[in-house]
């Protein structure tokens, strides 16, 4: 089996020749136990992804290709329990080490891992061209977002200022396919900020009124495989990725925080993540980085009981890099972006590379995970109360 005819790696000698690995035939029964409802990938996804990285127009890398290894490892056998190959066998030494550093990761989470990785080098792999001019940008289909770029930063802006700046499907639609262009645009920094008093109040909870022909179930699932994917849009983002909070921030737009490189704030916003009031649960992988950045207790009490921390609180705990008095607050954080937007481009591509990449695996696994429960807790009899209760305008936060 030759997965890149003609790309001898690791030194010269193939790896899959040496084990046959990432072979299909080789895939034994699995039995898996599912987690969950069907969020993680299945049997059928994972042995799609496995003949799918055989047909990969370019070859991934051995950094790459060791990760695929070490994934299908997990997923088909677990956790490494080999024996450590001899110090001068170094190619089953390098497999071996990328498989054991994977640790006590699941089997179903390797295997979505697997599959996401799979998914995200098929699509670069088809993408046309690596530098879209912000010219060719696909502009939002609505005037909710707008994108602009100028002195190398490239600002996607909420525009919905009448409605707090909620962030409707359509939104979610238009985040992503903005952050695709402006990973590929000439601009060297990436900055999400808000229009009017707000900077996001999160979820819009009228985007669970419009029920689908198959309900709230169908309801459910594709609210969280639009979540799922908006989130893995931060996780992946290339570029330096700032977010300019001009105002008070809820929910999602509050959890993706953990997601940016640097958050500059207004000392007139706040940091709410009211998710036990809706009956729901966190997600931007904020069950992983607020614990990381802020410590368990301060996290629960924002993410269990709501706490709404002051933009001086949140810069304390570190969810915030710096806060700026209201009246300068543009002035001094546009000045000081554009100084940071002539900083060489790849220089500043490659260190966010070097420190996300120790991440991203996790960040993945976290946010299929936190999708997934979500799922279930939309059906939830509690969250459907809390969303009746705005709506018929008895609850305000
Ligand atoms: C598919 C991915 C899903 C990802 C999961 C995400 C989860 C979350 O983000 S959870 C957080 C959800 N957000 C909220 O629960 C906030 C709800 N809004 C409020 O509590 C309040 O509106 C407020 C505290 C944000 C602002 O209060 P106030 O200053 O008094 O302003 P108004 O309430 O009068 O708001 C003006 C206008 O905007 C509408 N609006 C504000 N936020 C939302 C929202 N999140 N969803 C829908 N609509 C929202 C509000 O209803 C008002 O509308 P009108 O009455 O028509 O003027």
């Amino acid at each position: 089996m030759t997965l890149w005819p003609g790309g001898p790696w690791l030194g010269g000698t193939s790896l899959e020749t040496t084990n046959h690995w990432l072979s299909p035939l080789q895939v034994p029964a699995l039995g898996l136990h599912v987690l969950g409802p069907a969020m993680l990938a299945s049997q059928k996804d994972f042995n799609n992804a496995v003949s799918q990285v055989k047909l990969l127009k370019e070859d991934p890398g051995n950094e790459v290709k060791l990760k695929l290894y070490a994934l299908y490892k997990q997923a088909t056998e677990g956790p490494c329990n080999v024996p450590k190959p001899g110090m001068l066998d170094f190619i089953n030494k390098t497999k071996w080490d990328a498989w054991n550093a994977l640790g006590s990761l699941s089997k179903e989470a390797a295997r979505q891992n697997y599959v996401d990785l799979v998914s995200r080098l098929s699509a670069s792999s088809e993408s046309p061209s690596p530098e879209a001019p912000a010219a060719d940008r696909k502009q939002p289909e609505s005037d909710s977002l707008v994108v602009t770029s100028e002195d190398g930063i490239t600002t996607i802006r909420l525009n919905r200022p009448a409605k707090k700046n909620a962030l409707t499907t359509q939104m979610y639609h238009d985040i992503i396919a903005a952050l695709q262009a402006a990973s590929k645009d000439e601009s060297a920094i990436t900055v999400l900020t808000g229009s009017g008093d707000y900077y996001c109040s999160g979820n819009d909870l009228t985007n669970f009124t419009h029920l689908p022909a198959g309900g709230l179930e169908e309801m459910a699932r594709s609210a969280a495989a639009l979540l799922r994917d908006f989130v893995n849009c931060f996780i992946d983002f290339p570029k330096p990725l700032v977010a300019v909070v001009n105002g008070p921030a809820v929910g999602i737009s509050v959890t993706i925080l953990g997601l940016f490189d640097v958050v500059y704030a207004t000392d007139r916003a706040s940091f709410h993540t009211p998710f036990s009031h809706l009956g729901q649960s966190p997600e931007g992988c904020s069950s992983y980085t607020f614990p990381k950045i802020m410590g368990s207790s301060k996290a629960a009490e924002m993410l269990l009981f709501g706490k709404k921390l002051t933009a001086q609180e949140a810069c304390a705990q570190g969810l915030v890099t710096e806060v700026f008095p209201d009246g300068t607050f543009q002035k001094e954080v546009w000045a000081r972006l554009k100084a940071y937007s002539k900083l060489p481009p790849n220089a500043m591509r490659i260190s966010k590379q070097i420190i996300r990449n120790r991440e991203k695996e996790k960040l993945h696994a976290v946010n299929a995970e936190e999708s997934s429960v979500l799922r279930e807790r939309w059906q939830s009899d509690e969250c459907m109360n809390a969303i009746a209760s705005f709506l018929s305008r008895k609850a305000k936060l």
